[in-house]
């Protein structure tokens, strides 16, 4: 796994220590600078993920710091520390293009979030999506320079044609709607998009609509002003203004309220919008790649989702099929997998035998690319031998039992409980019933798995199927607190 690096530019040891203890390795990679001058030559030399930098340092302004790393790489994510009275000034600089400020003192726990999320846009930005028959290097000369890659595997005629829209798409400065059942490589096209695009050096950044409540997501979108609601009681810059000049990626945008749609359609439309509580428009020149799993006709249909943002983001759409839809490449991912996977682990890998390949073949894969990733990963990890048997599979492609358990009508007591809690809910007059359902069954979701995996929070995430970030803010809205040893 190729650690996310973070550089620290700061002149307190105590923040440079904190951070290397938050960030462990092997995940994360904790460079330091004491200096501006120490930290410019760190990130020249070593090109971090993302950046947290002090806006006091003892030989110049963080500011400056911030403009002379945006002028050597804009892709990179900056984001400034301030003391009570100079938040002000790092508001500012958000407008100038850094990602976000955190003032001193601060909880380690609820800046965590914040270096994840910049540490994943600039892992986004950077890190090559190469498609079949690129050079990884001439296409991606000045990428990331861990080696990593993502190559984007696929011969079969639909994958082919998307290839293909990739690359009549990419140079033309045009909204891109990007659709396909969750797993299936809609993020990695968009960045494949972004990273063929002529705003390839500029910035990108990633929201994921679904993840973050409407009134937060307004912020994030479009800033607010001071005294805008309760609670505002600072300027803040949003995504369309950070992102002049640069790429916007919306991911599950077919989750986002009626309110934000209308809002978004003006961006769209006008190229410009107005802070929350503000009334100065803003010009912006933004390009939006957006993605949804759901099926938006339907969407529309119901009423659900607007059919003006609709065909104004559907300038050009990208259709990304079902793995279980892309007939041969589905042996050569596994055997790419396999390869690479056993390369990255350290693992002995030699064949899947025919009984393993077979199962494989069989499944359904509803989870897409990520499922057939993590279902290899995990088979490695268990495997004691060179050759793949079924045995080291996990346990639902072994147990015949489990499926016959779980197809539909087969009733069994803890549906009969969930019904009952249901219906005692809805009786009750409750209004946060999905909420209140869905936490309850997440909690014993990722207790469960937390114990299965030692606490190991990079392992849970494997295992489950979702970012480690994800599961960093799942366990905290549902208030399961991390422990000093996670991993
Ligand atoms: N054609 C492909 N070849 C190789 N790897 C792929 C391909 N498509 C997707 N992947 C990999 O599968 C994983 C999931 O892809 P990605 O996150 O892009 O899916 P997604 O459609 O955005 O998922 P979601 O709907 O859950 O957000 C990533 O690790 C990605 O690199």
């Amino acid at each position: 796994m190729t650690p996310s690096t973070l550089l620290v530019i700061d002149d307190d040891p105590l923040i440079l220590q904190c951070m290397q203890l938050c960030l462990p390795e092997p995940e994360y990679r904790v460079l330091t600078a004491n200096t501006a001058e120490r930290g410019i030559e760190v990130f020249t030399r070593q090109h971090p993920d993302a950046v947290l930098c002090d806006i006091q340092l003892p030989d110049r302004s963080g500011l400056a710091v911030a403009s002379q790393l945006r002028e050597l790489d804009r892709r990179t994510p900056v984001i400034l520390i301030t003391g009570q009275g100079t938040a002000e000034t790092a508001i500012t600089a958000m407008s100038n293009g850094a990602f976000d400020y955190v003032t001193k003192p601060f909880d380690p726990d609820e800046i965590l979030p914040l270096i994840d999320s910049a540490l994943e846009t600039g892992r986004m930005a950077k890190r090559p999506a190469v498609l079949p028959g690129e050079s990884k290097l001439s296409a991606h000369p000045s990428s990331h320079h861990t080696g990593a890659v993502d190559t984007i595997l696929g011969q079969c005629p639909s994958m082919v044609e998307v290839f293909r829209s990739i690359g009549r798409v990419a140079s033309r400065d045009v909204a891109v709607l990007i659709l396909g059942e969750t797993g299936t490589g809609k993020e990695v096209v968009a960045r494949a998009i972004y990273q063929h695009s002529s705003r390839h050096d500029q910035i990108f950044h990633a929201i994921n609509c679904a993840a973050i409540p409407e009134t937060l997501l307004e912020s994030e979108l479009f800033g607010h002003e001071k005294g805008a609601f309760t609670g505002a009681d600072q300027r803040r810059i949003g995504k369309f203004e950070v992102c002049d000049k640069g790429t916007l990626f919306l991911d599950e945008i077919g989750d986002m309220s009626p309110v934000m749609q209308t809002k978004l359609l003006r961006v769209l439309q006008e190229k410009e919008f107005e802070r929350v509580g503000g009334s100065k428009p803003i010009k912006t020149d933004v390009r939006i790649l957006a993605a949804t799993h759901r099926n938006l006709q339907t969407a529309i249909a119901d009423g659900a989702f607007r059919s003006d943002l609709y065909y104004r983001l559907n300038e050009f759409t990208i259709h990304l099929p079902a793995l279980r839809d892309r007939g041969s490449d589905l042996p050569q991912m596994i055997d790419y997998f396999f390869e690479s996977f056993a390369r990255q682990l350290g693992k002995d890998f030699l064949a899947v035998a025919p009984e393993t390949l077979r199962l494989l073949l069989e499944h359904d894969w509803p989870g897409n690319v990520r499922e057939l990733q993590g279902t290899i990963k995990q088979t490695l990890l268990k495997a004691s031998g060179a050759v793949i048997v079924p045995a080291f599979l996990p346990a639902n492609f072994r147990s015949a039992e489990r499926r016959t358990a779980a197809t539909p009508g087969a009733a069994s007591a803890w549906q009969d409980q969930l019904r009952s809690d249901i219906e005692s809910k809805l009786q009750s007059g409750s209004m946060t019933i999905s909420d209140d359902i869905h936490n309850e069954v997440d909690r014993i979701l990722v207790t469960q798995a937390l114990q299965a995996c030692g606490g190991n929070l990079s392992e849970t995430s494997l295992r489950l199927g979702i970012s480690r970030p994800t599961l960093r803010s799942r366990m905290r809205q549902l208030g399961l607190g991390e422990r000093p040893d996670d991993k």
